[in-house]
């Protein structure tokens, strides 16, 4: 029986046709991703799932999904899919990086000169009969100061287009290598600085724990008088309120906004507040971007509902179809050693390396490898996938070492990952047994044995009476259930660690909470 497809988006025809000649059956409801119930009660009969950001692909949706295998995002972000459920279940999430990035830069590039020249208002103003001259001064863009947070695929792009412009770029990237910022033209400064001195700035990261709210009133009280701020990339990115107030007090002269933290914005605390201009997130609608995305995604989804060929997944490497069944534990295995790692890391990477013990030495580590760069990368870069995460680390100066070998240890098989960022070297190790079941073995150089569920909390800290304690009391008050509680330490007295699962995440007050107990060195949310 040929494949099912749902496309629950408006996504270009291009993609319904290039379906059907790849011998996929495809059902095209453009309006569905707005109608949460009607999607739940069809979901069950498609193997593929095709949307664009009004599709929330939630825990409920994927629950009911019983023959889903892919889901296909027709663009980059995915924030609106429950990658963790889909992993779980075993569905592929793939997205298509790169096609619509210059189309995005293009918006951000927009509404620096709407900004500048405030065209909204002036066409409102024009077209009312009103010609208003004198109301209408601007700014010119020539040799002003372009802060760029985030300067990765669309981020570098903007740099681009603003260098031609002769504007003066500096860029805060915490990823963001020397050689690449050299390459690019652009400065590579902190945020502070950046906040310190740019006319305008515009933002181009993910949306995660690190970037939400990068933006508040402490950052605006910082910046230059006037300053306009553009945000095509996410909505919460900026403190919305603390914006408004900028607005109001003229301290920002202006910002440009295509995202929202409630989206559809029918409503919004920025709306009618001068110079400020809002577009219904058009970053990526261009006849040019759609085509390509559209095209590029059902590409992906065909060959692999038809073929079984993985291509930019966000959950899954490249494997061969002979090699997947001995393989499939030990990517798991990588992936969370990895994400592990890479939750960990605040700071560049310099270096990552995998060493591989016993059997699984004698595998296609390239797979395994490819898994634990992707995941390390993963927390501060929404795009990276098995197949681009080699290239990613090497633009950013990530020296990657491989070290196999054959013989056995006290383990049958063994991976251990190490990364060295500018402030120190992290490692964690782990193995694989009969069961299949990926566990943790080593972190730091302590042993211990644990098994990762989807909600963790890793503490580390001093080895003294009293902790374990306090901290099952702090959870217990706050009806958190413990459901794996896995133990280590270096020696009595020493430092120690403490890996353990909950069944529900962890809010940010509880960490902080957890972090002050007398004893914590560290305590860190974890999801997998
Ligand atoms: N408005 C739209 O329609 C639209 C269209 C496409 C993409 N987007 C959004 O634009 C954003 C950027 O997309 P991209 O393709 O350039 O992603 P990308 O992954 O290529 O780049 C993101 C960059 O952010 C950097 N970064 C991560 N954490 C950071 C931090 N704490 N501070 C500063 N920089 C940090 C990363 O190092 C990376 O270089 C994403 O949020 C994406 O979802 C929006
Ligand atoms: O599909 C869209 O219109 C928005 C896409 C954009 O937010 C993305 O992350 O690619």
């Amino acid at each position: 029986m040929a494949p099912r497809v749902l496309i629950s988006d408006k996504l270009s025809k291009t993609a319904v046709q290039i379906f059907k000649d790849r011998g996929v059956e495809v059902d095209y409801q453009p309006d569905l991703g707005k109608d949460k119930e009607k999607l739940l009660e069809i979901i069950g009969n498609y193997d593929g799932l095709a949307i664009r950001s009004n599709t929330k692909v939630t825990e409920k949706v994927i629950a009911a999904a019983t023959h889903l295998r892919v889901i296909g995002r027709a663009g980059i972000g995915v924030d609106n899919v429950d990658i963790p459920a889909a992993t779980a279940k075993g569905i592929i999430v793939m997205n298509t990086p790169f096609g619509n990035s210059i189309t995005t830069a293009e918006h951000a590039i927009a509404m620096i000169f709407a900004l500048a020249r405030q065209i909204p208002e002036a066409n409102a103003s024009t077209q009312a009969g009103k010609w208003e001259k004198n109301r209408f001064m601007g700014v010119e863009v020539t040799g002003k100061t372009l802060g760029i947070i985030g300067c990765g695929n669309i981020g570098s792009i903007v740099a681009d287009r603003a260098v031609g412009l002769k504007m003066r770029v500096i860029a805060f990237d915490p990823f963001l290598s020397d050689e690449r910022a050299v390459a690019l033209g652009v400065e590579k400064v902190e945020l502070e600085d950046l906040f310190r001195r740019s006319d305008f700035i515009t933002l181009h990261t993910p949306l995660i724990d690190k970037t939400r709210g990068i933006i508040d009133a402490k950052a605006i009280a910082q910046m230059k008088d006037g300053v306009r701020i553009i945000n095509c990339a996410r909505g919460g990115l900026v403190n919305e309120a603390d914006l408004a107030e900028g607005l109001k007090s003229g301290k920002v002269g202006g910002a440009g906004f295509d995202v929202f933290v409630e989206e559809p914005a029918t409503e919004n605390a920025l709306f009618g507040l001068p110079n400020f201009i809002a577009t219904p997130h058009l970053g990526a609608s261009t006849t040019e971007a759609q085509e390509n995305v559209a095209l590029q995604v059902a590409e992906q989804m065909a060959d692999y509902l038809v073929k079984g060929a993985v291509s930019n997944a966000l959950n899954m490497p490249s494997i061969t179809a002979e090699e997947a069944p001995r393989l499939t534990p030990f990517v798991k295995l990588a992936d969370q050693l990895g994400s592990f790692a890479g939750q960990l890391t605040e700071t560049g990477i310099t270096a990552i390396k995998l060493e591989y013990e016993g059997d699984v030495a004698a595998l296609n580590v390239k797979a395994l490898t490819n898994a634990a760069l992707a995941a390390v990368l993963r927390p501060q870069l929404q795009t990276v996938n098995m197949v681009s995460a080699p290239a990613i680390a090497r633009e950013r100066g990530i020296a990657v070492e491989e070290v196999r070998r054959e013989q056995q240890g006290a383990y049958e098989n063994y991976i251990r990952l190490t990364v060295t960022t500018e402030k120190q070297e992290r490692s964690v190790a782990g193995t694989v047994f009969a069961d299949t079941k990926p566990r943790i073995i080593q972190i730091k150089g302590i042993n211990m044995e644990a098994e990762l569920g989807r909600h963790m909390l890793y503490v580390t800290n001093k080895d003294k009476p009293g902790f374990i304690g306090r901290f099952a009391s702090l959870l217990g008050a706050e009806g958190i259930n413990i459901a794996t509680f896995n133990l280590g330490r270096q020696a009595a007295g020493e430092d120690a660690i403490a890996l353990v699962e909950v069944d529900e995440a962890i809010s940010d007050d509880v960490i902080g909470r957890v972090g002050a107990l007398e004893g914590v060195v560290q305590a860190k949310r974890l999801s997998f």
